[in-house]
This record gives structure tokens, C-alpha cells and sequence, in this order.
């Protein structure tokens, strides 16, 4: 059954992301020395950490925390790959955030939530370094209605190894009911462009924002799979985590979106040759095209309708569900059809993967596309990459 926060979601809209390598010394052996190039250039406190290592002396924590250049951290598909739940440190807490490139505010239920908003989710605790920011709110509405605001601290965050001690947290006040009824997740994690971070009067900078520089590269990848672990990978790119080439196309942030723009989309294989813009947002669940496209895909499937109670389309659960692709460069990316088969709507139909932007004049590609892919969003360009998993 499609569960009713899906339903509203999508009635209103459908938003809602190194082995050390060891040197096999032999005896006798000549080193090249060869300058360092400045792509590849590490933090300082990242040689003097290195250095304390080879020595077996301990590494103080500010010199790891500085040194820190990748990090990994699992992310975790709810029932039916709903939204990903990622553990993050902040300040004393251990919370499950959602890590969504179409937002850029970190924020989390917190000891400012009324407690009736707050039961059944893990909340901030300020570590007692934190500080409070002066005369500083917040307020964020979604394109699914949700919404929350609040007041905002500076404290210590960790994500998968990866450390800044000055983020901006945003401890929520007041949250709406989506939020208070979805108990798997106690926040969000921005990783848009800081650029639509909503803090007043100074807005933040997100977490990406605050390390990418100590990063071994200034990008990030998502690495979301259907019904299984996955990962969000900071600082590096890893080729046993796709097969082929990464396909990179230009980003235009001037929105505060990962925005890219697909040469072409195919729907069973049938180039439609029209191109479609759109976002990159690991915090939607479905991906949400324009009306024509999403006309087009549904007349592949006999009993294909759209169902006002359902708020979209809706076909016979056993139906042969075609896959829908784009083209970035000379890569395609697929979307399996069982994808697309998306979630029960009850009795024997089926609820579709695919449905209306309602007009917001961009496309949203979320996690039923991006759970195909492996998904590099990098800074330098801006640029964003796909692969095949
Ligand atoms: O939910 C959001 C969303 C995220 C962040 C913000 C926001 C407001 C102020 C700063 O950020 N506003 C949104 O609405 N979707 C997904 C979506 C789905 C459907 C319709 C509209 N949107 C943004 C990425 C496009």
C-alpha cells in the first residue's frame, strides 16, 4: 500500500542522497622523485599525520580531523527505496539525516522541538563547544508542503570520517507533520549550492561547502542502490564501484540546484530526440518529468490511467514496464523498468516511478533514476558525472 506520507508527498508534489595502498618494499629499490602536481595537493596536517603514523606516534584528533582528505559514510534505502537514511555526528549526537542535493541546509529536530513533534526521533544536542549563533533563523518549505524553521548553532560535524568543527546546525524549532510522522529520519543534510540556504540574515555554508577544499577533490558521489546499502563517498572517485566511463556534462548552479541539462531521453529503447533539463535531487524520491514525457512513457502501458486518489499513474502490477533513459554525452542512462514499477497502490495496481513536475518547469531526476547510476557531483566546473553501477 502506498503509504500515506507517499501519497501526500506525491499529491502535492513527489520530492520528498581507500585502502591505504601498501608499499611492497623489496630490498634495493630506487625512487623516482617527481615534484607533486597541484591537483593532488594534500592539507599540511595531512603529511604531519601521515608522518606521526610511519612513526607509530599517536595522531591528535585536530591533526586527524584536519587531515581527514576522503570519507565514506553507508547510506540506507527505507521500505521501498522511500528516501536514503545516512548516520552523521553532530555535536554529541548520532543522528540519521537524509542527505538531499536539492536542499542546502543541514538541520535536525533538536531540544528546541516541541516534544509532541519530537517522539520517536533522536535530536541535537549542542556539544558543549558549540555556540550559538546570534539573532540567526531559519525556514525551509519543500516541494512536497513539508516545511521547518528554527535557530542555528556552530558545532562539530562528522560525516563518514570527514570533519568540520565550525557547521552551521540548524536546530528546529517547529516541524511539520511529515516530518514528526517519518521516524526514520531526524534531518536533513543540504548538498546543494549554499547559495539557497535559508539562514537569516547570513546564510551558511553547507557541509560540502565547508570541507570540499581539505578534500583530496572538491566532489562528492552518490552511490544509492535499490533495497541495499550504498554509500556517500567524499574526495574520490572509485572504479569498483561502476563499470565503463564516467560521463561528466556541465552544472548550471546559478538556481542553487546540481542542474544539468540530458541531450535526449528514450522510453523502450525509442529515442523521443527532444532533450530535457532537470536536477540531480537524491532528496526526491520519484523522478518527475514534463507532462508530455510522462504522457508519452504511460501510453507504452495498456493499463496505464492516472488516479486522482493516488495522485498520479497507476497500471496493472504484472504489466511489462518499459525502461526510460537519457543520454549525457555519448552515455546512456537507464532506468530498469522494474524501477519504474514502482510501489503497490493497492489491490493488484501498482504505482508509477515516473510522474508530472506539475509544471515547475524543470525536470527532478530522484532516487528511482539515481539508484541506477553512480553519481558524481563535483565543484570543480561545477560539473556532475554519471556511470553505470
Ligand atoms: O523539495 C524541494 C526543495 C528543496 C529545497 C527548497 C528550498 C527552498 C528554499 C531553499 O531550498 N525548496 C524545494 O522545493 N525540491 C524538490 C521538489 C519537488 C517537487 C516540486 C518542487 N520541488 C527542489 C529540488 C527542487
Amino acid at each position: 500500500m502506498v503509504s500515506n506520507k507517499l501519497v501526500a508527498a506525491l499529491t502535492a508534489y513527489s520530492a520528498v542522497a581507500a585502502a591505504v595502498p601498501v608499499a611492497s618494499q623489496t630490498k634495493g629499490f630506487s625512487l623516482v622523485q617527481e615534484a607533486i602536481p597541484k591537483s593532488s595537493y594534500r592539507a599540511p596536517a595531512a603529511h604531519l599525520a601521515k608522518a606521526l603514523t610511519k612513526f607509530g606516534a599517536p595522531v591528535p584528533a585536530h591533526v586527524a580531523a584536519a587531515a581527514a582528505s576522503t570519507g565514506s559514510v553507508t547510506t540506507n534505502p527505507s521500505d521501498g527505496d522511500e528516501e536514503y537514511v545516512t548516520k552523521v555526528t553532530v555535536g554529541d549526537s548520532t543522528l540519521n539525516l537524509d542527505f538531499d542535493t536539492g536542499s542546502a541546509d543541514l538541520w535536525a529536530f533538536s531540544a528546541d522541538t516541541p516534544s509532541s513533534e519530537r517522539s520517536g526521533h533522536n535530536y541535537y544536542k549542542p556539544s558543549d563547544s558549540a555556540t550559538k549563533v546570534s539573532g540567526a533563523s531559519w525556514d525551509i518549505s519543500y516541494g512536497d508542503g513539508s516545511s521547518a524553521s528554527g535557530s542555528v548553532y556552530k558545532d562539530t560535524v562528522t560525516v563518514g570520517g570527514v570533519t568540520f568543527d565550525a557547521q552551521a546546525v540548524e536546530a528546529a524549532s517547529s516541524v511539520s507533520s511529515e516530518f514528526t510522522q517519518d521516524t526514520s529520519i531526524d534531518g536533513l543534510l543540504g548538498l546543494a549550492f549554499s547559495s539557497i540556504n535559508t539562514v537569516s540574515p547570513t546564510p551558511q555554508k553547507t557541509f560540502f561547502d565547508n570541507v570540499k577544499s581539505s578534500l583530496d577533490k572538491p566532489l562528492f558521489v552518490a552511490i544509492l542502490k535499490h533495497d541495499t546499502a550504498g554509500s556517500y563517498d567524499f574526495g574520490f572517485t572509485d572504479d569498483s564501484k561502476y563499470s565503463g566511463d564516467i560521463a561528466y556534462t556541465d552544472v548550471d548552479s546559478s538556481q542553487g540546484f546540481w542542474s544539468f541539462t540530458a541531450d535526449s531521453y528514450s522510453i523502450d529503447g525509442q529515442d523521443a530526440g527532444s532533450s530535457i533539463d532537470g536536477i540531480a535531487d537524491t532528496g526526491t524520491t520519484l523522478v518527475l518529468l514534463d507532462d508530455d514525457v510522462v504522457e508519452a512513457y504511460y501510453e507504452t502501458i495498456d493499463s496505464a490511467q492516472y488516479d486522482d486518489s493516488q495522485g498520479g499513474y497507476v497500471f496493472d502490477c504484472d504489466a511489462d514496464v518499459p525502461d526510460f533513459a537519457i543520454t549525457v554525452g555519448d552515455y546512456t542512462a537507464t532506468i530498469p523498468g522494474d524501477y519504474i514499477n514502482f510501489a503497490s497502490a493497492g489491490s493488484s495496481t501498482c504505482y508509477g516511478g515516473i510522474q508530472s513536475n506539475s509544471g515547475i518547469g524543470f525536470s527532478i531526476f530522484g532516487d528511482v533514476f539515481l539508484k541506477s547510476q553512480y553519481v558524481v557531483f563535483d565543484a570543480s566546473g561545477p560539473q556532475i558525472g554519471f556511470a553505470a553501477q
